[in-house]
């Protein structure tokens, strides 16, 4: 049996009258990568940001390595090793790829905000190997040849990278990617789930919210299906593909994930 590293038990958020996320009991395996899909407004992002510690949630138990979390804060989530993407990437435009990545990093890590704006002796100090790492990180996600490109200047799949450069330089246990692929063609969508298998080869964790189904298909080992909050499906793609609740709620004709 694999490792479960991150378990929601009866997990619920409620806005007002509404559960965004209801009774949701999901484990995410160690080492492997797990999709959440479903329809539009099914409660995806919300689950990622009770995950993440982005919301407090309404109920429920929240466990990661086999401690209670479900009350910490997103920066206690991400010292615990919990890092996310989002749907989009906010960047220094006025910047090149790689500040983007020394002050992302440093945003991300030891220093704060102040010493990443004021340049503080401390964050001159660690420059050298902060420009390493991002060294690192952009050589990683393929990136190196836009080092020194403006990030206003760079494709979206290239913002999709950076992104997840920036999420991997606080060395996390659990990567969130919210909608990778989201807004590029099918062959940048190839290449991002090249580097998300890349990334899971080295072990880490990933958890994807993606609509795009081929990508989701050929990339997840599980798949968790919410709808109107709740779970109504876990298992492989073979299971998700073959579930009738799942086709009739969002694969099956006239939704547009079927493509
Ligand atoms: N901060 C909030 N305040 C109030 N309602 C919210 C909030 N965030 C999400 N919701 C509601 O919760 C429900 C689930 O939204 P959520 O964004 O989690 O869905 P999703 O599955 O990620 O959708 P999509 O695929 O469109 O991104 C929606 O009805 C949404 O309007």
């Amino acid at each position: 049996m694999p490792e479960i590293i991150l378990e929601t038990k009866a997990l619920t958020k409620r806005f007002g009258g509404l559960a965004a996320v209801k009774d949701v009991d999901a484990k995410v395996e160690k080492g492997r990568i797990t999709a959440i899909i479903g329809p539009n407004g099914a409660g995806k992002t919300t689950f990622f940001n009770l995950i993440s510690g982005t919301f407090p949630s309404t109920s429920g138990e929240l466990w990661l390595e086999g401690q209670r979390v479900e009350r910490k804060r997103p920066d206690q989530m991400a010292q615990l090793g919990i890092a996310r993407t989002f749907q989009t990437t906010s960047l220094f435009d006025g910047a090149t790829v790689m500040d983007n990545l020394i002050v992302g990093h440093r945003l991300r890590t030891s220093s704060g905000l102040m010493d990443a704006i004021f340049q503080t002796s401390r964050l001159k100090a660690d420059e050298r190997s902060c420009r390493a790492k991002a060294e690192e990180a952009l050589d990683f996600v393929g990136l190196t040849h836009v080092a020194n490109r403006l990030a206003a200047d760079v494709t979206q799949e290239e913002r999709k990278r950076i992104a997840f450069a920036l999420a991997l330089a606080t060395d996390p246990k659990i990567l969130l990617l919210d909608e990778p692929a989201g807004g590029v063609n099918p062959e940048e969508t190839v290449g991002l789930a090249d580097l998300i298998r890349k990334i899971s080869a080295t072990g880490l964790t990933v958890c994807l919210i993606e609509h795009k189904m081929d990508m989701v298909m050929g990339l997840a080992d599980h798949i968790i299906v919410l709808d109107h909050g709740e779970k109504i499906a876990d298992g492989t793609p073979a299971e998700i593909r073959a579930n009738p609740l799942v086709i009739e709620a969002y694969l099956g004709a006239g939704h547009d994930a079927a493509a």
